[in-house]
Order: structure tokens, then C-alpha cells, then sequence
């Protein structure tokens, strides 16, 4: 399998600045809030007929110096807009004040208030960037909220103000974009956490620049491709994976996992279950084991956790399970029966095989000794924390799964829906990687494939 090499970068805002600095030296014309408000005026004049008229409405920092050449360009291609300059025209920062004076040097017109008549077909919000640093209050919540109301097409500039570049969280009030034009390079927050819900179709304008050193990766796509097959080959081939879980009751979950790991192409799967297995009448290749006969087998990976229970059993079966020297996939009641045995989370760090962690925000943060509200207000930050700590690859799941790994990579992952928040989505992507690595695919790749593939088909 190939390394990954075709995704974009992902830029956190401190290495966006860092970019747009090393842009505005390297590359000064035209200047770059001059291509930015091009940008938007180009996506918007794809869009729209000679009857619409458009609201803009700027805010006090570049942002709104965006909007204002945006609102230029338009006004000089003879469509109809109405622009509200937020900010202080005495405090407006060097490239938006410019943008001002270009504007007001075409003659146009500029608001100070929000209109009372409601006449648009298009909403540009060009409030807040990546500039954002607390909740909006006053002119600028009323500003967002009007947005949010009027029943037009939103579209954002860079970002919809009141959403986190970094994080993903949005303050209240924040704009809820059908649209997002951002500018540079992509940012974590437009995909993770609240991201989606707020931003709508999200559209990537470099402005001409090229890319600079981003800490992330956006996985939009298939990150590499699944490993290669020879006719002249057997199920020997593909590997053999375990999956140990399912206490009574809870057998359903090895069911989805190894079926799974099956239909991502897996040799030999074989389930085992602390409660009583039956024979998969719809995949009756799927094998069956007991728990301790499974971990005596030559495994290539094994999936521990679906349904596990939290038994003293369970716990033992955990304990031998972390010293085999093979890859594991660990979710569920594996990982909170880890989080709260310190020697278990020992024989974990210790480990020299690959080891793959699927925690959604509340395992994570029992294995942080946290709570899920800290998770979820930085999951780039907390993912990278458990990666380290833990010695795994880890998949944060949740809206825009994040993936990190022990040596600091961090990616985004952009496939998935809503109707994905349903009991067994866990299990199934459990024996999907497990699946993978059982191929012989490094944890980073068969993660990252995993994780898009999961969000993409939704299988089972
Ligand atoms: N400087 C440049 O050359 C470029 C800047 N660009 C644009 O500039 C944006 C970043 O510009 P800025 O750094 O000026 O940031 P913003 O325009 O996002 O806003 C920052 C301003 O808003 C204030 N502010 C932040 N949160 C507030 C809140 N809740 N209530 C009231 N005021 C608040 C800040 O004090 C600051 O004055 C990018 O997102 C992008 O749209 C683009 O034009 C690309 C080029
Ligand atoms: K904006």
C-alpha cells in the first residue's frame, strides 16, 4: 500500500498566519484580500441570475475587508448588493482599511446598520475569520442571528463567523452557512465537532499561493489505495483476523465486527464471545472460537472490545490480549476496562506491535481521566494526547473523526452522516481495520482508509 501523498494539508490558524505572512512577502500582487474577495465574487457570479440581489455584511477585522472588495467586484459587475460595514472605520486593521478606501473610491454605498426590509436572495457573511476570539455580543451577534433568519442562501467567507477554526465549536450565535469559500488552505474546524452543521459545502480557494507546512491532513478521498491482490494468491494471503467480545447479550456486536472484517477482505475471520456465539447463517465462513483457544491462535490482528463487558473474565482476557505480539484493535469496554487498570494501560505503553484504539468522546475522556466536554472542545489536541499517552494509533470518533498517531500526525476525516449515530457503527469499524491490518497495512493507513471507507458506505 502506498503512503499517503494526495490529501491536502490541514492548517491549524497559527500555521495559517504563518502562511498568509510567507504569501504576502513572497507573492505581494495583487494583494491577497484583493484575490480573496475576487475568490467569492467568482463563486458567486457562477451562481446567481441579473434578477438577485445580495446582502453583505463585514465585520471589523480582514474578514471584513474580504466582504468589502467581494461587495466591490460585484457592484462593478452590475449586481445588486446592499453592504453593512460592522467595524470602526478609524480601527479597521491596514489591508481591510485599504479595501475601504478602494470601495468608497468606486463610489459605492456602505451601511451602518442592518436593513429593515428583507430583500435578499443571497446572504455573505464576512463578519469574523479565523480572527475570531469570543462569543459574539451586540452588533455582532444581531448580525448573525439576521443572517440565520433571513431564508436565503448563506454564504461564508474563510469561515462561518462564530465557528473555531481550530476546533470546531461554535460560540452562540454562529452563522449556519449553506456554503463556505475558504481561503488558503483547509481548516480543522469547517469538518470536526460542530464544523459541518455550520459551514454546509465547503470550498477551498489557495489564492494562488502554494501550500506551506500544515501540522493536518484533510482526508476528502480514498487516502491510499487497498493493497493489491494476485490472482496466483490464497485466503493465507489476506491474514486472519480475531475479534473477542459479545458477553451474554451483547453477541451482536462480535456478529457486526467480524462480518465486517470479513467484507473488507480479510483470509479467515473468527469470532469469539464471553456469551454463546452461533454460527453466522449469512456468513457461515465466519468461524467460531472459544476466548482462550482464540488468543493461542496465530492471529494477524485481533479486534478486542465489541460487547466485552467489563467482567473479571474480561479484564484477564484483556490483560493476555495486550502481550501478544500482534496488532490490536481496541474499542469499547477494552478501552474502559484500560482507562480504569493502570497495569493494563502499562501493558498497553509497553507494547512494540501496532496497537489501534477507536475511542468515541466519552472513552476518551475516561482514558484521559477527563471529561467529554474537554474532549470534544479540542479533539485534534485530545487525540494527539491519547496517541502519546497510549502508545496507538487512535481514531477519535465522532462528526469529522479525527485519526493521531504516536509520532504527532494528526488527520480530519470528512466522509460520514448523521444516520451514522446508531448503535453497532463501532463494532463495524472495529473489524474493518481489523480487516485491513490483517493484510498487512500499517495502523496510519488502515486507519485513515478505514475511517473515509466507513464514513462513506456505511456498510452492513
Ligand atoms: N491579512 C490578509 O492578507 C488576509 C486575510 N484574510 C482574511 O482575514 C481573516 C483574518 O483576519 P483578522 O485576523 O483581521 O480576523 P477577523 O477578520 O476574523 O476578525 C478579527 C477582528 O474581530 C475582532 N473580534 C474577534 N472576535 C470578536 C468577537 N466575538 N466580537 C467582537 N470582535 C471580535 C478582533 O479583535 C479583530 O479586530 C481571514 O479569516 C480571512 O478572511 C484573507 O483576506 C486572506 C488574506
Ligand atoms: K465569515
Amino acid at each position: 500500500m502506498s503512503e499517503i501523498l494526495h490529501l491536502p494539508l490541514c492548517y491549524l490558524t497559527n500555521e495559517l498566519r504563518e502562511h498568509e505572512a510567507k504569501a504576502q512577502e513572497n507573492h505581494p500582487s495583487p494583494p491577497l484580500m484583493e484575490r480573496a474577495g475576487k475568490a467569492a465574487a467568482d463563486w458567486l457570479l457562477t451562481r446567481i441570475s441579473n434578477t438577485d440581489k445580495i446582502l453583505i455584511i463585514a465585520g471589523p477585522g480582514n474578514n471584513g475587508g474580504d466582504a468589502l472588495v467581494m461587495s466591490r467586484l460585484l457592484q462593478l459587475q452590475g449586481v445588486h448588493c446592499t453592504t453593512v460595514l460592522l467595524g470602526k472605520i478609524n480601527k479597521l486593521p491596514i489591508d481591510a482599511a485599504n479595501a475601504y478606501q478602494a470601495y468608497c473610491d468606486a463610489g459605492f454605498l456602505l451601511q451602518n446598520e442592518l436593513p429593515t426590509i428583507e430583500e435578499w436572495t443571497w446572504g455573505i457573511d464576512g463578519i469574523f475569520g479565523i480572527g475570531l476570539t469570543r462569543h459574539p455580543e451586540g452588533a455582532f451577534a444581531k448580525a448573525i442571528e439576521y443572517l440565520n433568519q433571513c431564508s436565503v442562501n448563506i454564504l461564508a467567507l474563510d469561515m462561518p463567523s462564530g465557528l473555531n477554526a481550530d476546533t470546531g465549536v461554535a460560540f452562540s450565535p454562529c452563522v449556519i452557512a449553506h456554503h463556505t469559500l475558504t481561503y488558503l488552505g483547509w481548516k480543522p474546524g469547517l469538518f470536526t465537532y460542530d464544523g459541518r452543521d455550520y459551514a454546509g459545502e465547503a470550498y477551498l480557494d489557495e489564492l494562488g499561493v502554494p501550500a506551506g507546512t500544515a501540522s493536518g491532513t484533510l482526508i476528502h478521498t480514498a487516502p491510499v489505495q487497498p493493497p493489491p491482490r494476485k490472482h496466483n494468491s490464497h485466503k493465507g494471503t489476506y491474514g486472519t483476523v480475531g475479534i473477542l467480545g459479545g458477553e451474554e447479550g451483547m453477541e451482536g456486536a462480535v456478529i457486526l465486527a467480524t462480518r465486517a472484517a470479513l467484507k473488507s477482505g480479510a483470509g479467515k475471520v473468527i469470532g469469539s464471545c464471553l456469551g454463546s456465539l452461533q454460527i453466522d447463517m449469512n456468513f457461515p465462513q465466519i468461524m467460531r472460537s472459544k476466548p482462550e483457544k482464540l488468543l493461542s491462535q496465530p492471529l494477524s490482528v485481533l479486534g478486542i472490545g465489541p460487547g466485552l463487558g467489563t467482567s473479571a473474565e474480561a479484564q484477564e482476557l484483556l490483560k493476555t490480549s495486550l502481550s501478544l505480539p500482534i496488532p490490536l484493535v481496541i474499542d469499547a469496554d477494552a478501552l474502559n476496562l484500560i482507562a480504569a487498570n493502570p497495569a493494563l494501560k502499562t501493558l498497553c505503553q509497553q507494547r512494540n506491535a501496532d496497537t489501534i484504539i477507536t475511542p468515541h468522546p466519552l472513552e476518551a475522556a475516561r482514558l484521559l481521566h477527563t471529561n467529554t466536554e474537554s474532549i470534544n472542545i479540542n479533539r485534534i489536541e485530545s487525540a494527539l494526547k491519547l496517541a502519546k499517552e497510549y502508545n496507538s494509533t487512535v481514531v477519535l470518533k465522532g462528526s469529522g473523526s479525527i485519526i493521531a498517531t504516536p509520532d504527532g500526525q494528526w488527520f480530519v476525516n470528512t466522509s460520514g452522516h448523521p444516520g451514522m449515530a446508531v448503535a453497532g457503527m463501532g463494532d463495524v469499524l472495529t473489524g474493518m481495520i481489523a480487516g485491513v491490518v490483517a493484510q498487512g497495512v500499517t495502523a496510519k493507513d488502515a486507519t485513515s482508509l478505514t475511517v473515509w471507507a466507513h464514513g462513506e458506505t456505511s456498510i452492513l
